[in-house]
């Protein structure tokens, strides 16, 4: 495709193959996860996620998501344990949702979508030299997927829906200080694990998958917010910044574990 990948029919999912043969690679995610099939393995460690409010920088609008950036020059905020080796540093997290609540997750389980689902990216610092190279490893990244289900708000999130009013369009980002992603968690650290991929372009085959059991609430209003962006820059035609998810992808033999019983 001339123009950039997208979201939209002539330049979503299914058009991502052409530019990013990838796609159609053995590890792509997201996934179904099926927990009848996903064998508890007791050999998994608890996850260990020590977050530092003082790394979080800004909020950006990147024309697929928003997302908020993290200071990663040493292990203040990093992920440890669960299916992992060594000392992944937190890069940024940000989310995936629906043009309505009945969709918007990229993970699915057992068929089920959830409104939405965030995306904690860490690298493996103790291995790369830098974000870059670890994206291109098979062990490079380890992204840690929380569902989002509608019901009671959440205060925790509105904090960062309060700030999407000053990034409203592609390419605008703002200060996002003194934040703490550890509070966007569910109350169980619980997961199930696989070897997969980003899920957007480059779709780069270097995510050690952690996704929690346990979904966090979130209310329609606050995904109303979400869905107040934009994908378009300031002055182009306005297009909602929904459905930006990537659907499951062809299991090809892997295993999924689960951390519990
Ligand atoms: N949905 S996901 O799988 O959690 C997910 C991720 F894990 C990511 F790391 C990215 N990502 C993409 C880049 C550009 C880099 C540009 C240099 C080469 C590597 C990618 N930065 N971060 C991403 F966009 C995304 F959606
Ligand atoms: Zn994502």
């Amino acid at each position: 495709m001339s123009h950039s990948w997208g979201y939209a029919a002539n330049n979503g999912p299914d058009k991502w193959h052409e530019k990013f043969p990838i796609a159609q690679g053995p590890r792509q995610s997201p996934i179904d996860i099926v927990p009848s099939q996903a064998q508890h393995d007791p050999n998994l460690k608890p996850l260990r996620i020590v977050y530092d409010p003082n790394t979080s920088k800004g909020i950006l609008n990147n024309g697929h998501s928003f997302q908020v950036d993290f200071a990663d020059e040493n292990d203040s905020s990093t992920l440890q344990g669960g299916p992992i080796s060594g000392v992944y540093r937190l890069r940024q997290f940000h989310f995936h949702w629906g043009a309505s609540n009945e969709r918007g997750s990229e993970h699915t389980v057992g068929g089920v979508k959830y409104a939405a689902e965030l995306h904690l990216v860490h690298w493996n610092a103790g291995k790369y030299a830098s974000f870059g190279d670890a994206a291109k490893a098979p062990d490079g990244l380890a992204v840690v997927g929380v569902f989002l289900k509608i019901g009671a708000a959440s205060p925790n999130l509105q904090k960062v829906l309060d700030a999407l009013d000053a990034i409203k369009t592609k390419g605008k980002q703002t200060p996002f200080p003194q934040f703490d992603p550890k509070i966007l968690l569910p109350s169980s650290l619980d997961f199930w694990t696989y070897e997969g991929s980003l899920t957007t372009p480059p779709l780069l085959e270097s995510v050690t998958w952690i996704v929690l059991k346990e979904p966090i609430t979130v209310s329609s209003e606050q995904m109303a917010k979400f869905r107040s962006l934009l994908f378009t820059t300031e002055g182009e035609t306005a297009c909602c910044m929904v459905d930006n998810y990537r659907p499951p992808q062809p299991l090809k033999g892997r295993k999924v574990r689960a951390s519990f019983n």
